[in-house]
């Protein structure tokens, strides 16, 4: 929104007298939705009733029709109503002027746009959509094209109060009778200090924002730009707005929304509720699956070895090998032969059942070919009596109950916990090295019972290939026998009850027993993929390729919004990944949206940052910083203490800022400097360098930036990431 103010200059009493004129119109509408609300709930009581009324020419259809048609719009703007808390800002914020340059008061249309749409007894707009045609011209008209807007108004509220008015003139001289007040929202709006979440930006949206939000729903829509352009708030801005656009279609088919961590999703969960949006699944890459949630990071190592799609061939082995504890032999009288089938011919049974089944699904495929393995061995007697026999086996139903038993796939990657196990299934694939890392972190696993994100993408793989996993297999899941405990014995993991740990050794504060860490490691139901009609990928230069392969299961009849800048990326981003992340679209239409200017960071704050990755990614994508606080962040090497120096630190932003203070810190630091977490009244937080991701602070104490660029799997990519999170005020702290 280009600020264009040349009108009278503005004095307190024109302010006041506008913003009363607007309160009275907000009153308005508030009055309405009251009113609307009530006969929502009549028309709940009755409908019915009067639905019949029509048929007996009481009143006539198309009335009725209108009627129906009314309430259904206002039932739903009473419900979505309810659905925005009074602490964003204000139901309705922002008023169109339109006319023809020089005309009368009488001869301008005003139009108000809100959150949700609004219509009086008469039907005619109080409030419109600021998804709907008819606001467009609020984000999209400038002075070089004024779309027929003379003044354009954001009202600022606090719940039904107005508490101010900003004014844009659209002409070059104000008529006689507009008064324009206020400085800009959009500056207004980017000064004040942050929360701890995002908040909406539905009244400052910029015009080129806009175009990315209103484009067509269809094919994949790319939002690419810089840190802090907005990429993040106008894709979940998109989703509002198809939403809104067609609701049947994506209401019903669903919206899942993607991102990094669950800090981003704690991040950004309240902004769709505002729009008056509940109906979309935010997920963080460790929550994309029902039934395994992960929070835990693998190291850089085992997460590129966990992230490769090379770890697919190791998956296929894992598949295709007889389950846990299964007979290597089958032995059975039937129909007066003995039978005997050794390992060689049951693993050639099982591979041909697997060609053409998944697993689960196969109980019956597979006791069909083993039928016919043992026929072959035998070749005595009648065909089908051998059959029928064999079928009513209970020597079969035995060894089948365990050689082909239902499998889960999170029971399949703890097998990997054992070091010769690893070993075995990557030949060829891994090195020893990284075979000896993959094994060891599932020990890590098995020893604090949580899985690490990167798994997650794993298990669905396991799962796609594996098929459902039956019920009972769930009810069995929570128990760890002794004998599965000797099974796991026997299997290398004696130290894990030993409490052995290795590198790192994150979340080893809390003592699980190997037990609680298994049945927490399998509890619930794993859920297959359901599709959506609608995925927004955020961060999505981070997705490695089996993670993208995951999310495209979800998305295979949706349409895209994707996310993201290649300068942050902390996944290595390979030829592989665009080449998964290229599967997923394969066939569908593409646009790009590329976003320049940065509204996050003061330009001081970020001259900083891009002095630090430019020399190092010298294609980095750098946008215009628009704000300026006429304050240079501090980048300081410290003598003394660090930690003493981060709480001063901490102290002098506090003083500065309103809202939010991250103290970003690598593994070394983290946990000196946790005291300071809560500090403030609640208003710091200690973070890792990846949580950061997306988020923003008012201020940031960012600590050790070499340790940071070190110990980060995307290096100074990360760093860039910590340096571009503050608002407001920064300070580098690096140890002498
Ligand atoms: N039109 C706007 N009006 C007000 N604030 C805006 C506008 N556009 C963006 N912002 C603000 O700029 C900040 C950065 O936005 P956002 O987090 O979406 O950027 P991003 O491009 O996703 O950043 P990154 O890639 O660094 O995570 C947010 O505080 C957002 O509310």
């Amino acid at each position: 929104m280009t600020t264009h103010h040349r009108g009278q200059p503005d004095t307190s009493a024109d302010v006041e007298r506008e913003v009363a004129r607007e309160q009275a119109h907000v009153d308005r509408v508030y009055a309405e939705l009251e009113k609307a609300t009530l006969r929502a709930r009549d028309v709940e009581a009755d409908g019915l009733a009067r639905g019949r009324t029509d048929r007996t020419g009481d009143v006539r259809d198309e009335e009725m029709t209108g009627l129906f048609e009314r309430d259904a719009l206002v039932h739903a703007a009473a419900r979505r109503r309810a659905a925005i808390d009074t602490q964003y800002e204000g139901l309705v914020f922002g008023r169109l002027d339109l006319g023809e340059e020089g005309s009368s008061a009488a001869e301008r249309e005003v139009r108000h746009i809100g959150r949700l749409g609004v219509r009086d007894d008469d039907y005619e707009p109080l409030v419109v959509d600021w998804r709907a045609p008819a606001a467009a011209a609020f984000y999209r008209a400038t002075p070089v094209d004024p779309m027929g807007v003379v003044r354009r108004r954001v009202l600022r509220c606090r719940g039904d109060r107005v508490v101010g008015v900003e004014d844009d003139l659209m002409v070059p001289e104000a008529p006689e009778d507009i008064v324009v007040v206020g400085d800009g929202a959009l500056m207004a709006a980017l000064t004040r200090s942050r929360g701890r979440q995002m908040r909406d930006i539905v009244a400052t949206i910029q015009r080129h924002q806009d175009e990315a939000i209103r484009a067509p729903a269809r094919g994949v829509t790319e939002i690419t730009g810089g840190p802090g352009t907005g990429k993040t708030v106008v894709a979940l801005h998109r989703a509002a707005y198809l939403l809104y656009a067609e609701r049947r279609r994506f209401e019903h088919g669903g919206i899942l929304v993607i991102g990094p961590s669950a800090a981003y999703t704690a991040y950004i969960e309240r902004v769709l509720p505002s729009l008056g949006e509940e109906s979309v699944a935010l997920r963080a890459l460790g929550d994309v699956v029902d039934g395994v949630t992960a929070l835990r990071l693998d190291t850089p190592e085992v997460a590129e070895v966990k992230g490769s799609l090379r770890v697919r061939r190791l998956l296929a082995r894992l598949v295709a090998r007889p389950p846990l504890g299964a007979p290597r032999v089958l032995r059975a009288f039937v129909a007066g032969h003995a039978v005997r089938l050794e390992e060689e011919a049951l693993r050639r049974v099982r591979a041909e059942v697997l060609r053409g089944h998944q697993h689960n699904l196969a109980a019956d495929a597979a006791r069909a070919a083993l039928a016919e393995a043992a026929w072959r061995s035998v070749r005595q007697g009648e065909r089908s009596d051998f059959l029928d026999a064999f079928d009513s086996s209970r020597d079969v139903d035995e060894f089948l109950a365990s050689w082909w038993r239902p499998v889960d796939p999170r029971e399949l990657l703890l097998a990997l916990a054992d070091t010769d196990e690893a070993y075995g299934l990557s030949r060829g694939v891994l090195d020893q090295e990284e075979a000896a890392a993959l094994a060891w972190s599932y020990r890590e696993a098995l020893e604090t019972g949580q899985w690490s994100v990167a798994d997650v993408a794993l298990a669905d793989d396991l799962l796609a290939r594996l098929g459902p996993v039956p019920e009972a297999v769930e009810e069995d899941a929570g128990f760890y026998d002794i004998e599965e405990l000797d099974d796991l014995t026997a299997y290398g993991v004696q130290d894990v009850r030993a409490g052995s740990g290795g590198p790192g050794r994150p979340g080893s504060g809390a003592v699980v027993t190997p037990a609680d860490a298994r049945e927490r490691l399998l509890a619930g139901r794993l859920e297959r993929a359901s599709g959506y009609a609608h995925v927004l990928v955020d961060e999505a230069q981070d997705l490695s390729p089996m993670q993208w392969r995951m999310v495209a299961r979800r998305g295979r009849t949706a349409s895209w919004t994707v996310v993201g800048d290649a300068a942050q990326s902390s996944w290595p981003d390979t030829a592989e990944a665009a080449r998964a992340r290229e599967e997923a679209f394969t066939g569908l239409e593409r646009r790009t949206f590329h976003m320049d200017t940065n509204y996050r960071n003061a330009r001081e704050i970020f001259d900083h940052a891009r002095e630090v990755v430019l020399p190092l990614v010298p294609d980095a994508d750098i946008p215009e910083a628009v704000r300026e606080t006429g304050v240079r962040p501090v980048d300081v090497a410290v003598d003394g203490s660090l930690v003493a120096a981060a709480a001063d630190a901490v102290e002098t932003v506090l003083e500065e800022v309103d809202g939010s203070v991250a103290v970003v810190t690598p593994r070394r630091w983290a946990d000196r400097l946790g005291a300071l977490d809560g500090a403030g009244e609640g208003r710091v937080q200690v973070v890792d360098p990846l949580s950061t991701k997306g988020l923003e602070w008012d201020a940031t104490v960012v600590v050790d930036p070499d340790a940071i660029t070190e110990e980060s799997p995307g290096g100074v990519r990360v760093l860039y990431v910590v340096l571009t999170r503050a608002a407001h005020r920064m300070h580098v702290l690096r140890p002498a």
